[in-house]
């Protein structure tokens, strides 16, 4: 069903020669352009003349990602919201990513999932614009947005139209709704979560439908390993999750979209047609790489994180016998804003250790950072070798739990 000469022709249709809508003059033009109209040349790209687009007031149009990246495609999410013209259209995106969490915009991602053991399997870590809870995806959970004008905006709807999907590839799977927009497998499991971001006047619901998922590893990254956070940051509603594959082993990834993108077609009386897009193409996204700078920085993924403190104890074992500690943070915009580590008083000198907490406050609570820093100040402490490697361990420690 996917349009791939559509890919391909969109890949560099400002380049393209025989192309006359999309020359470079045009691309000039559409440059100078207010960022609403822009949006036009996108409609270019998907064959969609400007005439047809004001006569089909309930157009669907659907997009497919040919990118695999968590934060290209939030991004592609970004731009449709902030560029596109959506009084009367209505656009469906689908995409999928490589391994990662995506926590929603005001959750912590400490209290959410497990950190380190993402960074050991190379797992992304990704914050989103629209609120609610924490989810894992990979290349076996598809992630659907529907974007409408914030009149048209209808969760219900969506996720009826999911159902029917479901339901035209196999009539006996039993998957209904919750009224917290979720997707329940045999009214018991979890197959798809709903979250949402209402513009002034444009609109976006996205969800997630678990088909092939690795259901081994999920539990695991969504289980964190710190206790003693103390936050508002909204909590996510944990479930218990299958795939739909489980259910009926017709139900993969592919079979899944093509359905959904079927049925989305149906509704809005178009023939069924996907549009490949590639989500760096500046052609045809103008912005789309700044859009994805901003996902991927430290200070929106963990800056954004609403001010939390975090009390803790730990053992740290020296010289064959074990230290206890107590640690109390309270973290602001990701960044240690108060510090207080209590030890032993032999353990290191005590001035040394009323630096070492004032030298962590204003530090971001940051792995590389505190070590960084911690490296720098231990600097400070020439020739002392024993306060060199005390410092180094807890300076460990710390890391580890960042
Ligand atoms: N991929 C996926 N699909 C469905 N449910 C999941 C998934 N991953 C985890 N979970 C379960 O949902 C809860 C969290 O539920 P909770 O209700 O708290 O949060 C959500 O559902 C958010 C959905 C966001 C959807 C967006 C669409 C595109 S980008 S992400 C978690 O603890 C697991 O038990």
């Amino acid at each position: 069903m996917c349009d791939k000469s559509a890919g391909s022709a969109l890949s560099h249709p400002l380049l393209s020669d025989g192309n006359k809508p999309y020359s470079s003059l045009h691309y000039f033009i559409k440059m100078l352009l207010r960022p609403k109209i822009r949006s036009v040349h996108l409609l270019f790209a998907l064959r969609i003349t400007p005439a047809r687009y004001e006569s089909s007031a309930k157009e669907g149009v659907i997009l497919q990602s040919t990118s695999n990246n968590v934060y290209e495609n939030l991004a592609i999410e970004d731009w449709i919201h902030d560029q596109m013209n959506l009084e009367n259209k209505n656009v469906l995106f689908i995409w999928r990513n490589v391994p990662a969490v995506v926590i929603g915009r005001h959750q912590n991602p400490w209290r959410e999932c497990n950190i380190p053991l993402m960074r050991e399997r190379g797992i992304c870590l990704a914050r989103r614009r629209s609120g609610g809870g924490t989810v894992y995806h990979d290349l076996g959970n598809i992630n659907l947005t529907f974007f409408t004008s914030r009149k048209r905006y209808d969760r219900m709807e969506n996720l009826n139209l999911v159902i029917r999907a479901l339901k035209a590839l196999q009539p006996k799977v039993d998957v209904q709704a919750t009224s917290r927009f979720d997707l329940l497998l045999d009214q018991t499991f979890k197959i798809s979560g709903t979250a949402a971001k209402l513009g002034r006047t444009v609109a976006y619901h996205h969800c997630t439908l678990l088909c092939t998922a690795n259901s081994s590893l999920l539990p695991m990254v969504l289980e964190s390993p710190y206790r003693g956070i103390k936050s508002n940051a909204t909590p996510s509603v944990p479930s218990l999750v299958r795939n739909l594959s489980d259910a009926d082993s017709s139900l993969t990834c592919e079979s899944v979209m093509d359905a959904v993108a079927s049925e989305y077609s149906a509704h809005y009386n178009n023939k069924p047609h996907v549009h490949l897009i590639d989500p760096m193409d500046e052609s045809l996204f103008p912005g789309i790489s700044q859009k994805k700078r901003d996902l991927y920085t430290w200070e929106w993924i963990y800056g954004k994180t609403p001010i939390f403190s975090l009390k803790t104890t730990f053992q740290i074992l020296y010289q064959n016998s074990l230290v206890d500690f107590k640690l109390s943070m309270q973290i602001k915009n990701g960044y240690i804003e108060e510090c207080s580590i209590d030890f032993p008083n032999h353990w290191l000198p005590k001035d040394l250790s009323n630096d070492l907490q004032s030298a962590l406050e204003g530090c971001k609570f940051c792995p590389t950072e505190t070590a960084f820093l911690v490296s720098t100040f231990v600097r400070t402490y020439p020739q002392d070798d024993e306060v060199h490697t005390k410092c180094n361990v807890l300076c460990e420690k710390l890391v580890s739990i960042m």
